[in-house]
């Protein structure tokens, strides 16, 4: 399948076309004020003056680089254009490219001089690539949904807001939508701190062909919503995920003990139907609350501080190395004495760290057991290819399931 980008052929140019305009030091910026009134409001105008010519100048500047973008766009297409011309098999034309979202992010945070922070600047990038990516081509991302999850206030973490979220109602069919080539990524939550796996996002990996394309980490804070105008007393049910109740069961417990608490399939779908039922409160997050219009009866009740969600992009294509990154596998060993043992001593003989083990139970032998291992490097690394080369002939299963930028954000 090949998409054509938006038209470039009028747009595409040069950065030279645009010469940038040096930023000039005002008298207000430079000036110490005298600090009568007559000469505060002069420097107020002069210093609103500045920021105009400023944001004008960044205006410019951002119209270049979606030009760039453009011409990046251009150039991928003829190139897959070129390789059907060579009779190569058809390849999809990738605008999205992770690794280079990556480095360019990690680039700002470390030239980042202040006074604004190094992940403020980041996000405002993050929405400037995500609108020039948007440029090339609109990408299509599947999320659990319905509305107002985590999942997807993640997905838009990751891709910025000119990514089109398409709400999925099971992981399964997050998985489903980007195999069938519906949405260019999806999106799955995959740990919690406090929970721990997501035993399901797991398991879909075993059998599906898709691809880890990244990772992002969201701190998860949870309110008690109701309706607007809604009184404590009225409250006679709270619904929410079964993470979330989990994640909130202290503060439930000390705080609304006698209360019916009923698990649904998403923080979304409790919002929905407290929205829906007068007398229902959920738990839910900013994003539900926005979305389905609740006031919070409660805010941050989450049990533990640093709540902390890890949700994992998958795709179709493998992302090239970045310089840092993870790399995620299942293998599965004969169950004999010192099994786990074997599959772990490649990794501390060639020095590569491993970040996660989980286990699952061998869907195709009973007792049996599968390992989720993920370690820091890319399969394209001398020392992690040695490392599957060795796994490769002790073991009876190994999946790659891809290599992947760490999480920037
Ligand atoms: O460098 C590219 O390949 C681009 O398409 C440009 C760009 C960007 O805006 O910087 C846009 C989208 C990609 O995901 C990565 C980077």
């Amino acid at each position: 399948m090949t998409d054509s980008p938006n038209d470039t052929s009028k747009d595409s140019a040069s950065v030279d076309d645009q010469s940038s305009i040096p930023v000039e030091q005002s008298p207000a910026l430079t000036e110490k004020s005298s600090g009568s009134e007559a000469s505060d409001a002069r420097d107020l105008e002069q210093v609103r003056a500045d920021i105009d010519a400023v944001d004008s100048q960044i205006q410019t500047l951002i119209a270049q680089r979606a030009r760039c973008a453009q011409r990046v766009a251009a150039i991928k297409l003829e190139e897959v254009q070129a390789a059907r011309a060579r009779g190569e098999p058809d390849q999809e034309v990738v605008y999205y490219r992770p690794e280079r979202e990556a480095q360019v992010l990690r680039r700002i945070m470390d030239r980042d001089t202040g006074p604004l922070e190094g992940p403020t600047v980041a996000h405002v990038f993050r929405e400037i690539m995500s609108a020039c990516l948007a440029l090339e081509k609109p990408l299509q991302v599947a999320y659990l949904g319905p509305e107002g999850t985590f999942t997807q206030a993640a997905a838009l973490k990751h891709f910025g807001h000119a990514a089109v979220c398409v709400p999925q109602v099971t992981i399964d069919s997050v998985f489903s939508e980007v195999e069938s080539g519906h949405c260019n990524y999806g999106i799955v939550p995959v740990e919690n701190s406090t929970e721990g796996m997501v035993s399901h996002t797991l398991d879909s990996f075993i059998d599906s062909p898709l691809k880890i394309a990244g990772e992002v980490e969201m701190r998860i804070s949870h309110h008690l919503l109701a309706s607007s105008g809604t009184q404590m007393e009225e409250i006679t049910r709270i619904c929410a995920h079964q993470q979330a109740l989990a994640q909130c069961r202290n503060w439930l417990d000390a705080h609304w003990p006698k209360i019916e608490r009923l698990a649904v399939s998403s923080n979304g779908e409790a919002a929905r139907i407290a929205a829906q039922n007068p007398g229902t409160a959920a738990i839910a997050g900013d994003m539900a609350a926005e979305a389905y219009h609740l006031e919070p009866l409660a805010e941050h009740i989450e049990d533990a501080a640093d709540n902390t969600t890890r949700f994992l992009v998958i795709g179709r294509s493998e992302v090239p190395p970045s310089g840092i990154d993870k790399t995620s596998i299942v293998v599965s060993s004969r169950n004999k004495p010192g099994a786990l043992f074997t599959l772990l001593d490649p990794f501390r003989r060639h020095g590569v760290s491993l970040t996660r083990i989980d286990t699952r139970p061998s869907r195709t032998e009973k007792w049996a057991y599968v390992f989720f291992i993920e370690f820091e490097g890319h399969v394209q690394d001398p020392a992690v290819l040695e490392i599957m080369r060795e796994l490769e002939e002790q073991s009876i299963l190994l999946k790659p399931l891809g290599s992947y930028p760490r999480g920037v954000l």
